[in-house]
This record gives C-alpha cells, structure tokens and sequence, in this order.
C-alpha cells in the first residue's frame, strides 16, 4: 500500500486484519453527513424567476389566456404577470388544451409542484388556468377542489376565483364549516325529482369540512374532478393524518358498484402507463401543489401519489442546498427564496423589555400597520391587554379565541387601517393577504423556519417593500441566528434599542403592568363563575 507524506504506512496497514470483529473505538466521532439523494424532478426544476419587481410579463405576452380573462385582470390592476404566473398559466392550459378527457399526446398531464416566495401571486397562477379550462364545460359538475388549511386562507382563495368566474356560469362553492351543514349542502347539490343537481363547477374547502361533505351530502359527486389544487401543500401534507386525500382520491375514482351508470367515460383508479392503457381516454385527475416552503422531502411527496410530478421552483436549489442535519418542523431544513423588498432585523432583549421594545417600534417608528406574532394565545392575549393598558395605540387581537365571523371583521378593520397593531398567533401566519402591511413583528421567535418565511411573509408582498423584527432573548440568539443562516434568509440585520430611549415609556408601562394583573385576575374570576 502507498505510504503517506512522512513515509510511514496508512493506519489501517498495521490495524487488524479486514475480517476481525473490532471492539471499542465508541468514542464521540461525528457521523458523515449523508448527502440526501432527490429525484430528478425535484433535483431540476424548472426554475422561475424571483424578482416581481423585474421578471414581468406583459399580459398580452400570453395569449393562450382567454381574451374575457385578461380583460378581468386589467380591470383589477393587473397589466403583467408575475414570474410564477408566467410559467405556471401557460404550463396548465396546455395540459388542460384537450378538454377534460386527456393531456398532450394523449397522456395523462403531469401533476405540478410550485415553490415560490410568499406574496409573489400563486393565488392567480392556479386560479386564471382552471377557470378558463371549465370556461366552455357543458354540465354543471364538481371539476376543480381546492383544498386550504384555514377558513381565512379558504374565503380568500373563494373570493378570487368569484372575480374570474363572475359573468361566467361558473360556481364556487365555499365550505369551511362557516355556515351550517345544511346552507353548504345547498350550495353543492339540488335535489331533483331524478336525483340530485350539482351546484358548484368549483368548491374551495377546508378539509375536515370537505370528508364531511363526502361523508354525509347525497348526491355530492367528485367522479368529474378534473383539477386539485392543494394549496400551503407543505402544511397540508402534515394533516394528512385527517386521510382527507385518500378520500378525495376514493370519491374521484369509485369502486364498481358506486361508478355513475350515465357517465360518458368511465374512471378508473391509475395504474402503470401502458400502450393498452393510453388507448381508453378517461378524464385524469391532475394534482396541483402549492407553497412558498414546498418540502423537498421525497418520502413525504410521496405520499400525494404525484403522477410524472414536474416542480417549478424560485429557490429550492439542488440536493446540496438541503442541510440534513437541520430538523426543520419535521422536515429536511432547505433554503428558501424571500420577497426582495423584506428586510430583516433582530432585537436583542430581556424578558422583560420585550413588550417596551414592541411599543418602541411602533410608537418611535410610526407604522401604522403591524402584526406581531406570538406563539400562543396565552402570549397573545397578555401582550394584547397590556398594549389596551398602556395606550396610544389602536391593538387588536387574532387567535382562536375567537369565532370566524369576529375573525373576518377583525382583519377587515385591519386591512381598513383602523386598527394600527394586530397582534396574532400563526392563525395568521400563512397566505393571509393583507393590504399595506409595513412591519411584522416575531413578539416570540418562531421556533421553525417555515414559520418564520410565512409569518415575515404577510409584508413586503406583491413587489411592495416591508420590515421584519424578531425580538431574541439573548439565551435564543445563536440557534435562531443559524436557523435563519443556514434557511437562506439574505442578511439580518442587529437592531439594538439602547434602554435610554426606553427608559422614559417605563412609568406607564409600570401602570399599564399593574392594570394587565388585575384584568388577567377579573378575566379568571368570570371563567370560575
Ligand atoms: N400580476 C400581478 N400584478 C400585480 N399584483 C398581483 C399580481 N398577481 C398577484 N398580485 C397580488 O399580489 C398579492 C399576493 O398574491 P398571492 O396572495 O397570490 O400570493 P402568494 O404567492 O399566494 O403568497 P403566500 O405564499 O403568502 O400565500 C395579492 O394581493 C394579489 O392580488
């Protein structure tokens, strides 16, 4: 064997020989990295560009998008596409230009995946090609399910689908348990002397509402869905322990015996693509996901049953960009692509100066639109009672705490300006679209990094600018610094607020502490009673 630089054998020459059992050598030595191996789908996206500021393009540059569509768009501002949607819409039409029977060259189209930032307009990328394939359907039937984690997220997604499908005979359907079981039913199917009537082309929902429409609705049929959409997929695919979608898949594909007798094409589940298979056209079923924090974890994906996926992405870079050692919300960690105009900031702080430091920025800064996130409604609650307390400033709070109605007025009034500080759990934290907000706040630094992308997401949206602020305890700075390092984020920036400028908000922060005592103990009172 070669000897090394100083002429002496390599170790393992004088070691034991290769086939003797080694005791020992437990000492601490690190693990070598494993290198995760992807799939070539997801290792080579189509790549999309970042920039919704630079990389547009104009809507009459696509001109497969139906004349009555781009009108819609401009009559909402809209004269160029963002990147997403420049390589998203074209991509969909054309899997969607047979009809509903089969893709291009008579294969059933791929499934897509789509990562890109937050605020840089997916809503629109899925919403223009699917109302334009259902533009000329014939039959009123369920076609296109999109399926959101919220009610919120579900109510906004519905409200832009009924700006493309107004002045269309198109329907949206919204179930998210909001209403009745009863008033959804009827916004899904009629009862006629025959059977049933299907009332929505389109049905936005949450998915424990949706198995529940599957479960108990007569006559609510998806053997004609041509599109799902899974939207916030990453978040999705972690309530899969729900089985929502191997319900969907099971309504869409029936057994035998539940198959509609008067169906023009019969469905079957998928198999293997053969010559033999291609020769029967059936209407595919075609996934579509997405995120701005899509895994790249192909167990998990996996798990979609995704046919011939093809991703288009901003930023999830190749295999090495993912740091295995990284536990990210149960997922590989991975880099992720910000909003250009964010910038990030983080603010040393004690315990203690953590509400002082809030009121200093929002007082001493002037903005008028800030939410500020803590990580539980408890945190919530307190801050948004001492904040009342202290005064000068409009504060609201978000949470589960209260009903879906309170919660729609809550961020009305927010969008409004009427309400300056909006402090919220994650109930907000993903695809919420909120007009003008200038600066989020992590009150609690978020303990996963997902979390952190969709929470500074609610600003700088849309090409607008915005700042983001995490507060740290110094105990917190080092994991969360290389969390945040390690995730992509561009550069953050230390914002010290030296305690001199604190100092003089102390007094009726004393007072506003003492009044916050005694309305936690009134509050604990009325729930004994
Ligand atoms: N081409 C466009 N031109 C101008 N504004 C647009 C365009 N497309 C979308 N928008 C606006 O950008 C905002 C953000 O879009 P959208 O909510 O779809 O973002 P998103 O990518 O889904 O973000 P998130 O990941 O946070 O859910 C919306 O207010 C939308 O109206």
């Amino acid at each position: 064997p070669p000897e090394d630089r100083d002429g002496r054998p390599p170790a393992e020459a004088s070691g034991p020989p290769a086939h003797a059992l080694l005791l020992g050598g437990f000492g601490r030595s690190r693990a070598p990295k494993v290198q995760p191996f992807l799939p070539a789908w997801l290792a080579e996206p189509s790549c999309v560009g970042k920039n919704v500021t630079k990389d547009l393009v104009p809507i009459e540059d696509i001109p497969e998008v139906h004349p009555d569509l781009q009108k819609k768009l401009r009559a909402h501002g809209i004269s160029s596409y963002f990147p997403v949607q420049a390589a998203v819409i074209p991509a969909l039409l054309e899997s969607a230009a047979n009809g509903f029977l089969v893709g291009r060259g008579g294969y059933r189209p791929s499934d897509l995946c789509v990562s890109a930032p937050t605020g840089s307009g997916k809503t629109l990328a899925f919403v223009i090609p699917v109302v334009q394939a259902l533009l000329h359907r014939a039959v009123c039937q369920v076609r296109a399910l999109v399926v959101l984690p919220t009610k919120e997220l579900a109510q906004q997604v519905s409200k832009v689908f009924n700006i493309y499908t107004d002045a269309t005979s198109l329907r949206v359907a919204l179930v998210t348990g909001q209403k009745s079981l009863a008033k959804e039913q009827e916004t899904l199917v009629q009862k006629t002397v025959d059977g049933f009537r299907c009332m929505a082309d389109i049905v936005v929902a949450t998915p424990g509402r949706l198995v529940d429409h599957i479960d108990q609705t007569p006559g609510f049929s998806l053997q004609h869905l041509r599109f799902l959409v899974i939207d916030e997929a990453d978040r999705m695919i972690d309530s899969m322990h729900q089985s929502w979608l191997p319900r969907v898949v099971a309504a869409a594909f029936p057994s035998e015996g539940a198959k509609d007798p008067f169906a023009l094409v019969q469905r079957r589940q998928p198999q293997t693509v053969t010559a033999a298979s291609t020769c029967w056209p059936q209407m595919p079923l075609q996934k579509l996901l997405f995120s701005a924090t899509l895994t790249q974890n192909p167990e998990k994906l996996q798990r979609l049953g995704l046919h011939q996926p093809r991703l288009f992405s901003t930023g999830l870079a190749q295999g090495g960009s993912r740091d295995a050692d990284t536990e990210v919300d149960g997922d590989s960690g991975g880099k992720y692509t910000f909003p250009a105009g964010l910038t990030h900031h983080y603010v040393p702080c004690s315990l203690r100066s953590k509400p002082l430091a809030v009121l200093h920025l929002i007082l001493e800064m002037s903005f008028s639109r800030v939410l500020c996130f803590t990580n539980s409604r408890e945190n919530s609650h307190r801050l948004f009672l001492l904040v009342q307390a202290f005064g000068g400033v409009t504060v609201a709070e978000f949470s589960s705490r209260y009903g879906p109605g309170q919660r729609k007025t809550i961020l009305k009034q927010f969008e409004q300006g009427k309400i300056q500080l909006l402090i919220s759990t994650d109930a907000t934290a993903r695809g919420i679209d909120v007009q003008g907000v200038q600066l989020v706040v992590n009150y609690d630094a978020p303990q996963y990094l997902r979390t952190y992308v969709h929470r500074v997401g609610r600003t700088a949206r849309a090409g607008k600018t915005g700042q983001a602020f995490t507060l740290l305890l110094k105990v917190q700075e080092r994991r969360f610094l290389r969390m945040l390092a390690e995730g992509g984020v561009p550069e953050l920036e230390r914002h010290d607020i030296p305690g001199e400028l604190l100092q003089p908000l102390v007094p009726q922060y004393e007072e506003a502490l003492s009044q916050l005592e005694r309305a936690i103990k009134e509050e604990r009172k009325q729930k004994a009673a």
